[in-house]
């Protein structure tokens, strides 16, 4: 028996209230396995023989996110916990989500249908673990292994291939043999996923304390080959620098694998992989720093045009690149944030108008852009002051090409 602490006790409210309802209920998955590893707990999901209408019945602040697969978010002390009702799925002719599932009455069978042993595991509201395929052994022995037949598993949904790498990731165990049989087997099917529920996977990943571990995963089985943009370039792969640390969005990774193989453009990327703008936005800076640190090194202009956000993203990929001695550190870059004199081009003295008296005969033209460019490089990197009067002067030793 196990002493529940947060967050569990706030959520033993939850089964409590289904158990005085009738019902049973249970922790399950990924919360009871991080418990057993001490290891930080994210969302706790809970299992129960309530059906989804009983759930909404009970609780009092409920959002029916998943109806049709069981599945209702109970609000409770501003937490939200997944209640699901014990089931099993019918079969996956789209690889993707069970065509039907089938409520029933008992945990037995809905552990029986779960990924892997260590996700396979069930805690009652006293800390009693129910553990029907030996996952606290798995766990012991830092093992990844499918709950019975892997190539079922696999096959019901492929995403739990790139699961068992990122568990590898995560929590540096190994992959047993013959569940690492069963994926290079069904490896193929990977085609069939979303690329976005690949993309979360893979987030993860590199984002493991084990990465290299995954990485290793991710080659030895092949799996890599049948991801987007690696089907076509898979020596991407073969090239990261080994060993890496971990990566903390996907826009590092993309930026990474393009500094590798630069024939790939960020925006390809972002098209494969259906990424968000806020990914495209920061893999292009990402990108367009290694580069022009790679030409120039570490200077005003790069801190001046990365933003502050991406700085410890930069980092850690020109970290992963340059050798030892070289390495950037933050205080490096924020004491060049510290010195500089303006933070964005509207900081500028003198603006697009001033330019214009300055020529009172010449027409509007790109010309007024392309030498603001060259006012902000001069003054990010200190060579003129921020003021008007010496920018004038600037300007009439260094008069624009008027077009
Ligand atoms: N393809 C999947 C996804 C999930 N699960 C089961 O559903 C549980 C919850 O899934 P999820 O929240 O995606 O993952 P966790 O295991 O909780 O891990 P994490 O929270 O770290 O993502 C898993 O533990 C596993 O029992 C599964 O069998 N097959």
């Amino acid at each position: 028996m196990i002493m529940l602490n947060h967050p569990f006790e706030e959520a033993t409210a939850i089964i409590e209230e289904l158990e005085i309802h009738g019902h049973q209920a249970y922790f399950v998955g990924g919360c009871v396995r991080d418990l057993l590893l001490n290891r930080s707990i994210g969302d706790i999901d809970i299992a129960t023989s309530a059906k989804p209408q009983a759930v909404q019945e009970i609780f009092q602040k409920v959002i029916p996110v998943g109806i049709d697969h069981g599945t209702v978010i109970v609000r409770h002390n501003k937490q939200s916990y997944e209640v699901t009702t014990f089931r099993i799925d019918g079969s996956y002719s789209d690889k993707r989500h069970p065509d039907d599932v089938q409520f029933i009455q008992t945990i037995d069978q809905d552990l029986k249908r779960r990924d892997f042993t260590i996700n396979a595991l069930a805690m009652d509201k006293d800390g009693s673990i129910i553990d029907l395929f030996n996952g606290r052994d798995d766990i012991k022995h830092k093992l990844i292994r499918t709950v019975g037949n892997g190539y079922e598993r696999f096959t019901e949904d492929a995403l739990r291939i790139i699961r068992a790498l990122r568990f590898s990731s995560q929590l540096g165990f190994v992959i047993e043999d013959k569940t690492l049989d069963n994926i290079k087997q069904v490896q193929h099917q990977i085609k069939d996923l979303a690329v976005e529920r690949i993309a979360n996977e893979i987030v993860k990943l590199f984002a493991g304390d084990f990465v290299n571990l995954g990485i290793d995963y991710l080659k030895q089985t092949n799996v890599y080959k049948h991801l987007p943009i690696m089907i076509e370039y898979p020596y991407i792969v073969e090239r990261i620098p080994a060993p890496i640390k971990p990566l903390h969005s996907f826009a590092e990774i993309i930026a990474l694998f393009h500094h590798v193989e630069s024939e790939v453009s960020i925006q390809e990327w972002i098209r494969q992989w259906k990424c968000s703008n806020k990914t495209r936005i920061e893999a292009l800076q990402l990108a367009d720093a290694l580069t022009y640190y790679r030409k120039y090194g570490l200077d005003n202009w790069l801190v001046y045009s990365l933003h502050h956000d991406y700085y410890n993203g930069f980092i850690r990929l020109q970290n992963l690149l340059l050798p030892c001695p070289s390495k950037i550190s933050r205080h490096e870059i924020d004491s060049i944030e510290d010195q500089l004199c303006i933070q964005t081009k509207k900081d500028l003295a003198l603006d697009g108008n001033d330019i214009h008296q300055l020529f009172p005969n010449t027409k509007k033209g790109p010309w007024v852009g392309h030498l603001l460019d060259r006012i902000e490089k001069e003054v990010v990197f200190d060579n003129v002051t921020n003021e008007k009067l010496m920018i004038k002067e600037w300007i009439n030793w260094n008069p624009p090409e008027i077009d």
